[in-house]
C-alpha cells in the first residue's frame, strides 16, 4: 500500500471532525475523497502530510509515518486548497525553483505550455486569476518526480478545458508509476481521472 490509514480520529476546535476512518491506496491508483463541505477531506489530507496530528489512529505513507522532514517530501507532493507562493516571484521563477533541483529546462517549458501559462510566465501571483494560480501550483507539483500526489480539490477554479488537461496528466502520472489521493467535488472530473471514490459522510467513511 502507498497509503494506509487505520482508525483515524481527528479533533479540531474541540470537535471530532474525522471519526474512525480507515482506507488504503494501492500503487498506481487515483483515489478521490468525496463529501460535503466540512466533511473532513482536507483534514485527512493534512494528516497525511504530517502538518496536522491525529487524535488517534495510524497513518503510513510509503511505509512510514508522515513526517515534516525533507526526506519525506522527496517522494510526496502536496497541493493545498489555497494556492500560495512567494508574491515577488513570477510564474516562471517559481517553477524554475522546482526545475533547478528536480527537472530540466525542457521539462519546465513543456509544463508551462501544458498548463497554458506561456503568456503569463512573467506574471506575479496577484496579477493572475484564481484558476491561473491553481494551474501554477499543479504545474509545480507535476514538474518534479514524486511517488505520491496529495491534491486538495485540484479541479477548483479550473475551467472545463483545464480540468480535462489535469485529468489526462494525472492518468499519465499513474501510468508512470505514481499514485494520487485527492479531495474533490466535481464527479465528472473524478470520473475523467478514473478515480476510485471514497465518500465521507458525518465525518466517517461510508461503505465503499
Ligand atoms: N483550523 C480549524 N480549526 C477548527 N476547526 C476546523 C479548522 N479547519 C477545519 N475545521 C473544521 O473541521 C471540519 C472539517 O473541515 P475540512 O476542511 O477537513 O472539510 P472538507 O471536507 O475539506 O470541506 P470542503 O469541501 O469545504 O473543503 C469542519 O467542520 C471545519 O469547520
Amino acid at each position: 500500500m502507498i497509503v494506509a490509514v487505520r482508525g483515524l480520529d481527528v479533533e479540531r476546535g474541540g470537535n471530532l471532525v474525522v471519526k474512525d476512518v480507515s482506507f488504503g491506496v494501492a500503487p498506481g491508483e487515483v483515489v478521490a475523497l468525496l463529501g460535503v463541505n466540512g466533511a473532513g477531506k482536507s483534514t485527512i489530507l493534512r494528516c497525511l502530510t504530517g502538518l496536522l496530528s491525529p487524535t488517534a489512529g495510524e497513518i503510513e505513507v510509503l511505509g512510514k509515518p508522515p513526517a515534516a522532514d525533507p526526506e519525506y517530501w522527496r517522494d510526496v507532493a502536496y497541493v493545498a486548497d489555497e494556492p500560495s507562493w512567494y508574491p515577488g516571484l513570477t510564474v516562471r521563477e517559481h517553477l524554475d525553483l522546482v526545475r533547478i533541483t528536480h527537472a530540466s529546462a525542457a521539462d519546465l517549458d513543456a509544463t508551462v505550455v501544458a498548463f497554458g501559462l506561456a503568456d503569463r510566465a512573467d506574471a506575479t501571483p496577484l496579477s493572475l486569476s484564481s484558476g491561473q494560480r491553481r494551474r501554477v501550483m499543479l504545474a509545480a507539483a507535476l514538474l518534479r518526480p514524486s511517488r505520491l500526489l496529495l491534491l486538495d480539490e485540484p479541479e477548483q477554479a479550473l475551467d472545463s478545458g483545464f480540468r480535462a488537461v489535469l485529468a489526462r496528466r494525472l492518468r499519465a502520472y499513474t501510468q508512470g508509476g505514481g499514485t494520487v489521493l485527492m479531495a474533490a467535488h466535481d464527479l465528472e472530473f473524478v470520473a475523467a481521472c478514473g478515480a476510485r471514490r471514497l465518500t465521507i459522510a458525518d465525518h466517517a467513511l461510508t461503505a465503499e
